[in-house]
């Protein structure tokens, strides 16, 4: 899959589209993990090719329509082994195709640092301009953001347009966000992301009017018809920001009220957290056959989904599938996570998924770990799951066990490991703490029900005038069985 010694030695190395391919090869050999939803529509949503990316329609996020078809990715390598400099240029492979495009090539360079101009050092911009024009790419995606300045002079050399790891993340948030506030936050990430690239794609071929193409010699200080439209550009750039953030308030009360509901009922939470594709819409779908969508592509999950399920003893807690991280993530869509965090932060129990079948599952350990700790979760009971156990041998088990020795090794495909994850969280969701001994008349048959809901029940026998249950409840809604109550209650 790598190109050879010799054109390591020379400073670059390169490996090609079937790399991305490689990676997400299960896909398509039926393999069911849970009921698969939606992705004729998720396919119909995909990008026309050949939009104008012409400046006039920049309020709607011009760049959603980015035109990303035939790529070829570059990437820097500062520290580090190529092993790694690899295995991310191959997840921007997988990223680029998550977002319809056709990885063409991957060149990396070896450098202290990137080159503050060009990103690439000069001989090698040259070289890659050749590349690009040998093999007919239409887009060259750098593996880490763009300076503006940056991305400027390397368009100006390699004659297409340069995007970078931000862009493409963004644009694959873009095609997959479907609720209102998920669709206003990433709008909102996008316009952040342009304001200061306004140059507008792929305008050193030919979007300046007024024949300033390259601009070399044309004057910083000459406004150019190009740049008076850009002020325009920026103008409504800036309405409809204030816009969306508007838009975003008046949704916030709506989600804080479904929060403190979920609160207030005291259902235990745990969330299903991990990088992206690790499986955790799977393990969501197995353990709660709740048709959440599975795709072998990045960020396929982007709103949060609540389940109820309930422990072997009867009682009932939510699972919430999550949006998957990744390393590098855009800090302007830090804002977009910040619902999907905060139900991380407010959860009783992590459910932490890792693709155990990955060739790097430490670093993805440690950035969803990162994350984790930001949002003030760190003190919250973790339950690690090497998913894809089914791909695992045993020596990679050891590893993995040597990385992560209270782990489970699970697999949403095969079934192995669901219940050991069911026992682990059953112990770990707080139990409830308050002995109630009840006498409930018999056409309170709602009471009972709530009881083995959010409750257990430790006794029952049945009396002349009802039921008489002994039961260990949560405090809050103990209030619920006041007039019930035959024996003051025993806090445990
Ligand atoms: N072999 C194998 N593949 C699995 C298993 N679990 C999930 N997959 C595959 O992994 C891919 C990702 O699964 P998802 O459940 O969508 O992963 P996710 O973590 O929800 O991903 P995002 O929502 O994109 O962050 C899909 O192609 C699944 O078919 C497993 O146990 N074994
Ligand atoms: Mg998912």
């Amino acid at each position: 899959m790598l190109a050879s010694a010799d054109s390591r030695a020379s400073g670059y190395s390169l490996f090609t589209s079937g790399t991305a391919q490689a990676l997400q090869a299960d896909s398509a050999d039926g393999g069911f993990d849970g009921e698969q939803l939606e992705r004729a529509d998720r396919n119909a949503l995909r990008r026309v090719p050949g939009l104008s990316t012409e400046l006039e329609d920049v309020t709607e996020v011009e760049y959603r329509q980015l035109r990303l078809e035939n790529v070829i990715l570059i990437g820097v390598y500062t520290q580090g082994t190529i092993t790694d400099a690899e295995n991310s240029m191959r997840e921007l492979a997988a990223l680029a195709e998550t977002a319809g495009a056709t990885v063409l090539d991957g060149l990396m360079q070896r450098r202290a640092k990137p080159d503050p101009s060009t990103y690439f050092g000069k001989g090698k911009v040259q070289e890659l301009a050749a590349v690009v024009q040998a093999m007919g790419a239409d887009t060259v995606i750098a593996d880490t953001e763009l300076a503006p300045s940056q991305r400027r002079a390397l368009e100006d050399a390699v004659k297409v347009k340069v995007i970078d790891r931000t862009a493409v993340i963004l644009d694959i948030f873009s095609q997959h966000a479907k609720s209102r506030e998920g669709k206003a936050q990433v709008e909102l990430a996008q316009l952040q992301y342009l304001m200061p690239r306004l140059r507008g794609w792929g305008d050193s071929m030919s979007r300046q009017a007024g024949g300033q193409v390259g601009g070399t010699g044309a004057g910083m200080g000459s406004r150019g018809p190009g740049e008076t439209k850009i002020e325009l550009d920026r103008r409504r750039i800036h309405t409809r920001m204030a816009k969306l953030r508007k838009q975003m308030v008046e949704m916030k009360p709506a989600r804080e009220a479904k929060r403190a509901n979920r609160k207030r009922n005291a259902v235990p939470s745990v969330a299903i957290v991990g990088y992206t594709n690790a499986g955790k819409s799977s393990l969501l779908n197995r353990i709660t056959n709740a048709g959440v969508l599975v795709e072998n592509s990045l960020f396929a999950t982007l709103d949060a989904t609540v389940r109820k399920s309930t422990t072997a003893d009867g009682r009932l807690y939510t699972l919430t599938d999550t949006v998957g991280f990744v390393r590098n993530l855009p800090h302007q869509l830090v804002e977009a996570f910040r619902s999907t965090l905060e139900e991380v932060a407010d959860s009783d129990v992590i459910v932490h998924v890792v693709d155990g079948s990955h060739p790097d599952p430490a670093s993805q350990l440690a950035t969803v770990r990162d994350v984790i700790g930001e949002v003030g979760a760190r003190e919250i009971p973790e339950i690690v799951v090497f998913n894809k156990s089914d791909l695992i041998g045993d020596d990679e088990r050891l590893l993995l066990r040597g990385l992560e020795p209270s782990a489970i090794f699970v697999s949403a495909r095969s079934g192995e490991g669901i219940d050991e994850v069911l026992t682990r969280i059953a112990e770990l969701i707080p139990s409830p703490q308050v002995e109630l001994d009840l006498l409930i008349p018999y056409e309170r048959g709602d009471l009972i029900s709530a009881l083995h809901q959010h409750g257990r029940i430790l006794s029952t026998s049945y009396a002349e005038t009802g039921t008489e249950v002994t039961a260990m409840v949560n405090p809050d809604i103990e209030p619920q069985f006041a007039e019930f109550r035959v024996v003051r209650a025993v806090t445990a």
